[in-house]
């Protein structure tokens, strides 16, 4: 386990999908929020933000979809630096943002959500592909594809919201917060499907509260604390880490 990920270099040839490096950001005359931070997602992978409330991690995600532009530090995207960039290019470099809360459309219908994801494809039969794929994925959006978006659940909100976002075919996805109202059933249910989104290709960038949840599921994990990483490594050492447990995680690890 690694204490601070330090800054590190980035060079052209990158094993890393998004890399967040060295970052400084705030909002407006406000004290910075990110003091310095460094956080990589390889392809493949998910990675998991923990850490106290207000410790910075939706602005981590601001910063990696080009919504908040860092003071300092660099943006890279398979090696290229993008820092300063906004929203739209981020998102044709291949990173995409699922907002916190709950942002379906209620009196569209699941098809018009979705679809509105890949409003930026011309092609036809790569729209019917990209439908097909999240279909497959998200058996939900498949079956309630003509029901209104408003009618679905909770958890099946937040899969037509991952659908959405899949349209593009991003190469890393940003999720704020994806069990947030959730019950325990549902947060299992979207956390099946965030691996499931992992194991079809796409790289997942995760920020949750419920940070024992999150860590199961997660490849890596980074504890956020006052802007900077604090401490990151293979998800499943930091869930057993009896020091961590008590102090970011809510108590001791659950006995095995
Ligand atoms: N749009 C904004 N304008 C000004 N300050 C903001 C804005 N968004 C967030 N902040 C401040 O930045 C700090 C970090 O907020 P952020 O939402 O990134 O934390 P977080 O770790 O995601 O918190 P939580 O777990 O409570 O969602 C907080 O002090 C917050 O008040």
């Amino acid at each position: 386990m690694a204490s601070d990920t330090g800054t590190g270099t980035a060079s052209p040839d990158s094993p890393f999908l998004l890399e967040l490096d060295d970052i400084r950001a705030g909002y407006g005359r406000a004290a910075l929020v990110l003091r310095g931070l460094t956080v990589r997602v390889p392809a493949g992978a998910i990675v998991c933000l923990v850490g106290p409330n207000g410790a910075g991690k939706s602005t981590v995600l601001k910063v990696a979809s080009g919504l908040l532009a860092p003071r300092a530090g660099r943006v890279l995207v398979d090696g290229k630096d993008l820092t300063g960039h906004g929203p739209q290019r981020m998102l044709a470099a291949g990173v995409a943002h699922v907002l916190q809360g709950h942002s379906v459309f209620r009196e569209m219908t699941v098809a018009e959500n979705v679809l509105l994801g890949g409003y930026t494809l011309r092609d036809k039969q790569l729209i019917a592909e990209r439908v097909s794929f999240v279909r497959d994925l998200f058996p939900v959006v498949g079956e309630r594809w003509t029901s209104l978006a408003g009618l679905l659940s909770g958890g099946q909100q937040k899969q037509v919201e991952f659908a959405r976002s899949l349209m593009v075919k991003p190469r890393v996805v940003l999720l704020d917060e994806p069990s947030m109202g959730l019950d325990p059933k549902a947060t299992g249910v979207v956390f099946e499907q965030i691996v499931r989104m992992r194991d079809a290709g796409t790289a997942v960038l995760l920020v949750e509260q419920n940070a024992r949840r999150a860590l199961e599921a997660a490849d890596t994990g980074c504890v956020l604390d006052l802007g900077r990483v604090h401490v990151s490594g293979p998800a499943r050492e930091l869930l057993a880490d009896p020091q961590l447990g008590e102090l970011y995680l809510g108590g001791r690890p659950a006995r095995r």
